[in-house]
């Protein structure tokens, strides 16, 4: 299967990103965090609130090692990092992408973390949370995108450039 995974922090851009990428290459496009709020009936944020991260994650390993699509660009949710059988699962049907961004960025965006709905623990400040999702990103990713500085257009054009044809 040949799909385009998107994933890296809360706000890097995969959503926004996803879809005009779509339109681009002419794919379909297909939000993760939808797919859940879909299957789920709820909210992402009522999730996390009524069943916990723990259930969260798991919920969202599940979907997403469950998603089979074809010629799609996949916007993941940030955490689904989190998930082993999710992240074999994509790394299977797609090239997975990694927008990186400074932490300074990150935080920019994200002004209230907790409101959006970020699998952030009690007492788990951000930087711990970007420290600890950095390597894993790396590590399951194909190809790595520098975002920083880089407006939605340009950003694009940047993924286009360094996806294997
Ligand atoms: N390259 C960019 N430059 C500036 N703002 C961006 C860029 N990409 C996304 N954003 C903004 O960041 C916010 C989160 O984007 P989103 O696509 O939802 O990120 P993600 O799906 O990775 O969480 C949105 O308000 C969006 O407009
Ligand atoms: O990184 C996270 O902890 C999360 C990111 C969200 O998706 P985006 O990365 O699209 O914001 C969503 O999956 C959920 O609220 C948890
Ligand atoms: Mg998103």
């Amino acid at each position: 299967m040949m799909n385009i995974v998107l994933i890296g922090m809360p706000t890097a851009g995969k959503s926004t990103v996803g879809v005009i990428l779509a339109k681009v290459k002419g794919y379909d496009f297909v939000d993760s965090d939808l797919v859940i709020q879909n299957q789920e009936n709820r909210l992402l944020k009522d999730i996390i609130a009524q069943e916990g991260i723990d259930s969260f994650i798991s919920i969202e390993n599940r979907t997403n090692a469950s998603l089979f699509v074809n010629h799609s660009i996949i916007a993941t949710g940030g955490s689904v990092i989190y998930g082993d059988e999710a992240m074999a699962h994509l790394k299977d049907i797609g090239t997975v992408v990694y927008l990186k961004l400074s932490y300074e960025t990150i935080q920019e965006r994200l002004e209230n973390a907790k409101q959006r709905g970020v699998v952030l623990r009690e007492n788990q400040t951000l930087l711990q949370l970007y420290q600890e999702r950095c390597p894993l990103y790396e590590s399951y990713a194909d190809v790595i995108i520098d975002a920083e500085n880089l407006g939605i257009e340009e950003l694009i054009e940047k993924i286009l450039d360094q996806l294997p044809s």
